[in-house]
């Protein structure tokens, strides 16, 4: 639960995973930016700032919270290492070099879950924020509060 209204977030690649981060990014009111040769169809144009090129350190300067999103392992790592104090990184195909990293999240209403499994097994995250938010909508005080509403 980041407030990141407002914050620089920079996110290098714009491929699948990229794709993901954003959509849960776009909720928050982050400012986004792409370092990206390429950037996939499912990423809106409209909600990013894309810089069409592959990465340099100096992308790095300025922002606030940092996800490494590339295929190329090596510069995942090297984006890790290079992040200056003050900044977070999310390795997104390693956990081991990440400050934090992402949960999968069932949401209805006012009420918020959030699951983790320690980085151990995404696919059983997601799998369970499916099932609990089937539960979640199912519960007497969703109805209650549309009926207030
Ligand atoms: C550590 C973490 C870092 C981070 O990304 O923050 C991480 C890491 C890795 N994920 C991998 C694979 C997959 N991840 C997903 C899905 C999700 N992954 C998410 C989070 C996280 N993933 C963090 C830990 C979360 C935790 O604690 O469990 C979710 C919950 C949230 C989100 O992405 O926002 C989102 C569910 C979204 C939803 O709810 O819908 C799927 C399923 C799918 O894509 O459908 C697969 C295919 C699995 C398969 O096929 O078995 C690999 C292997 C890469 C490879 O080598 O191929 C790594 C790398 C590694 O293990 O280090
Ligand atoms: N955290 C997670 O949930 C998951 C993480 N992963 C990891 O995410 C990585 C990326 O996966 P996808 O998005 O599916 O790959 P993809 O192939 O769809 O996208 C890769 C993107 O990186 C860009 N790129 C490559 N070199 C670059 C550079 N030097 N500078 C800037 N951009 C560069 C490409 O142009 C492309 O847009 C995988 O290699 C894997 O390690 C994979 C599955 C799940």
């Amino acid at each position: 639960m980041l407030n990141l209204k407002g914050k620089a977030v920079l996110i290098v690649g714009g491929g699948n995973i990229a794709a993901r981060k954003i959509r849960t990014l776009q909720a928050t009111g982050a400012v986004i930016t792409v370092i990206s040769p390429t950037l996939s169809a499912q990423i809106d144009l409209q909600q990013i700032n894309w810089v069409a090129r592959a990465y340099h350190p100096s992308d790095l300067n300025h922002a606030n919270l940092i996800f490494a999103c590339t295929d190329d392992p090596t510069i995942n790592t090297a984006i890790s290492q290079a992040v200056h104090a003050g900044q977070w990184v999310n390795n997104t195909g390693d956990k081991t070099q990440s400050d934090f990293y992402n949960m999968a999240v069932a949401k209805s209403g006012q009420v918020t879950v959030a699951i983790s499994t320690g980085g151990r097994a995404p696919k059983l995250a997601k799998r369970i924020r499916q099932l609990l938010l089937l539960w979640l909508i199912a519960q007497p005080w969703q109805r209650e509060r549309s009926e207030r509403d």
